[in-house]
């Protein structure tokens, strides 16, 4: 393999590490374009050359890998190769342009164009993390929206650029001398040389912020007290909920973010938003205020041959399946099995999430300095980063304490609870016999409470159990909830909204206890259908209100 198989037609970019080109494929019968990425070691050492080609290859198997199975979402790699201590890889070429590239040509994005990318990308960042890779430089400038679908695509992955700048420390291991990411995207962990899947969901974050504003982090007003980002004042017409889930994906604190794609995925498509959307906004004209990948130097961050964030990974992997399943029982109009009414229908369209159960220990925030600058931007993340973590803890501490109290107190009276609750419903004007729609309700959160996990899986409707990104392991994926995580529901209220010979919708206000700490208050609407056979009531759909 060598590089005169694949001739330059022109530079597409040049970064700290080397330059990216686009080419013509020769080895291909119709000869398409394709990107060549070189790439330059900081070591002249040959152990160290050497060191870096091994990796390198692994580096490309994994990128191999990954464009092959990505069903187009990410780049597939055709070859790699070293040529004269420089090392080469060749890519499929995509047609389109980046998101920078795209807000300096259009304008800014609505809240339904930045719905709609997440709601794109974050399948493929579920996708890259599943396999256990962390991307490590997502902008606006490595993501591309392809021309032919408006897809998009997620380029220059930063192992590999890792990778490049491997040492040999006096002490003989191998280390990484640089940090790869970009300022104002790189979240604190990751600064310090520990990337993980929620720093990828940080730089997202602040990506779709910039799509909303036209500002890159850096331009951003920073709350000196926490390091939070001031940035709604820039995107006022945002919905809450979108506010609430982009404000938790730039959380300063990896622990305070989603810690992973499927989390934020799954809060984002039960929060349809009804809010009326801003207009869309002309072409403005934006300066090229590309954010170079910046390749910062670190002390030690020894790694013995493999990507130093892959047992960090692994560690996390576990939370994954679990923490997907905080939103796991909730679900917006997808095409149900059953019939549906029209009223059902329109209640669909209301339905709004507020979706973490968990209680969020975070107070919040209000902005207190009118202006900033870059350099006081940092330097009040970093300062503020110690007193977060005190905070922080000792509000933990307190909710673990209150919490256990709670746990304790609650389980033993959820029964007493239900049946209050019972009887308190039983009260109102509603025919309270055995086809009192809120009874099945009640009689769902029954079973969970009482452990009946099998009994309550089974009074789901069949499309919401197999609705993978809601139970991505069926059955496991729900117990994983509602056993592992949740120690009991406590049901507040159950009211009949509507109700007719055929379907009835009914709101319960619910209070999660969490077994690792906390409480927390939901409010959902069950949709729910008479069943034929035996005219007893099914749960046809869930939403949040
Ligand atoms: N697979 C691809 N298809 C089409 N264009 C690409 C592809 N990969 C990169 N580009 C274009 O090349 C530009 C530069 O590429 P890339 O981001 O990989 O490296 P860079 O900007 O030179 O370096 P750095 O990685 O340090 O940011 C991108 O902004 C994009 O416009």
């Amino acid at each position: 393999m060598s590089l005169s198989l694949y001739p330059i037609i022109r530079k597409l970019g040049e970064g700290g590490f080397g330059t990216t080109y686009l080419a013509t494929n020769t080895l291909m019968p119709s000869q398409p374009y394709c990107v060549v990425k070189q790439l330059t070691p900081t070591s002249a050492d040959p152990k160290v050359q050497q060191l870096i080609k091994d990796r390198f290859k692994q580096e490309a198997i994994t990128l191999e890998h990954l464009g092959k199975d990505s069903n187009g979402k990410v780049p597939s790699l055709y070859a790699y190769f070293v040529e004269r201590g420089e090392f080469y890889l060749i890519q499929e070429y995509v047609d389109g342009q980046t998101l920078n590239e795209r807000v300096q040509t259009r304008g800014l994005f609505t809240e339904i164009q930045v719905r709609q990318l997440l709601t794109d990308i974050l399948p493929t960042l579920c996708y890259v993390h599943d396999r256990g890779i962390v991307h490590r430089d997502i902008k606006p400038d490595n993501i591309m929206l392809r021309h032919r679908d408006n897809k998009p695509i997620l380029i220059d992955f930063g192992a590999v650029k890792e990778i490049m700048s491997t040492t040999i420390t006096a002490s003989g291991d191998t280390a990484q001398s640089i940090l790869i990411g970009t300022p104002g995207f790189m979240p604190l962990e990751q600064m310090s040389g520990r990337p993980m899947f929620a720093s990828d969901i940080y730089a997202l974050g602040l990506t779709a912020l910039y799509l909303l504003t036209g500002k890159m982090p850096t331009e951003i007003e920073t709350d000196p007290d926490r390091g939070n980002l001031n940035w709604q004042s820039l995107a006022p017409n945002i919905s809450p909920q979108l506010v609430e889930i982009l404000t938790k994906s730039i959380q300063p604190l990896s622990r305070d973010r989603y810690q992973n794609a499927r989390q934020m995925l799954e809060d984002l498509s039960i929060s349809s938003s009804p809010f009326p959307q801003p207009p869309v906004v002309s072409p403005i004209p934006i300066a090229d205020d590309r954010e170079k990948t910046v390749y910062v130097p670190i002390a030690t961050t020894t790694t013995n041959g493999n990507s130093q964030a892959r047992p960090l990974i692994i560690a996390l992997t576990a939370a994954i399946v679990g923490g997907g399943l905080i939103g796991g029982f909730l679900v917006l109009g997808h095409n149900s099995s059953r019939n549906e009414s029209s009223e059902n229908k329109n209640n669909s369209q209301q339905t709004v999430a507020n979706n973490n159960p968990v209680i969020n220990s975070t107070p919040k925030i209000t902005s207190t300095s009118n202006s900033t600058n870059d350099r006081r931007t940092a330097s009040s993340r970093e300062n503020t980063t110690e007193n977060i973590e005190r905070n922080n803890i000792a509000i933990r501490e307190n909710i673990t304490e209150n919490t256990d109290r709670s746990n304790v107190a609650s389980r033993e009276n959820t029964t007493e609870n239900i049946e209050r609750s019972n009887a308190s419903t039983s009260k109102n004007t509603i025919d309270n016999t055995d086809r009192d729609p809120r009874a099945t309700v009640r009689d769902y959160y029954s079973k969970i409470n009482n452990r009946n996990y099998t009994g309550a899986w089974n009074a789901l409707p069949t499309d919401l159990q197999n609705n993978k990104s809601v139970h991505p392991n069926g059955y496991d994926s729900f117990l994983d909830w509602w056993a592992k995580q949740v120690a009991n529901v406590e049901i507040q209220q159950t009211n009949l909204v509507s109700q007719t010979d055929r379907d009835a919708v009914v709101d319960v206000t619910i209070e999660y206890v969490m077994r690792a700490g906390g409480v927390s208050p939901q409010r959902i609407r069950y949709f729910l259908v008479k069943d034929d056979r035996n005219q007893e009531w099914a749960i046809q759909r869930i939403g949040l209100r």
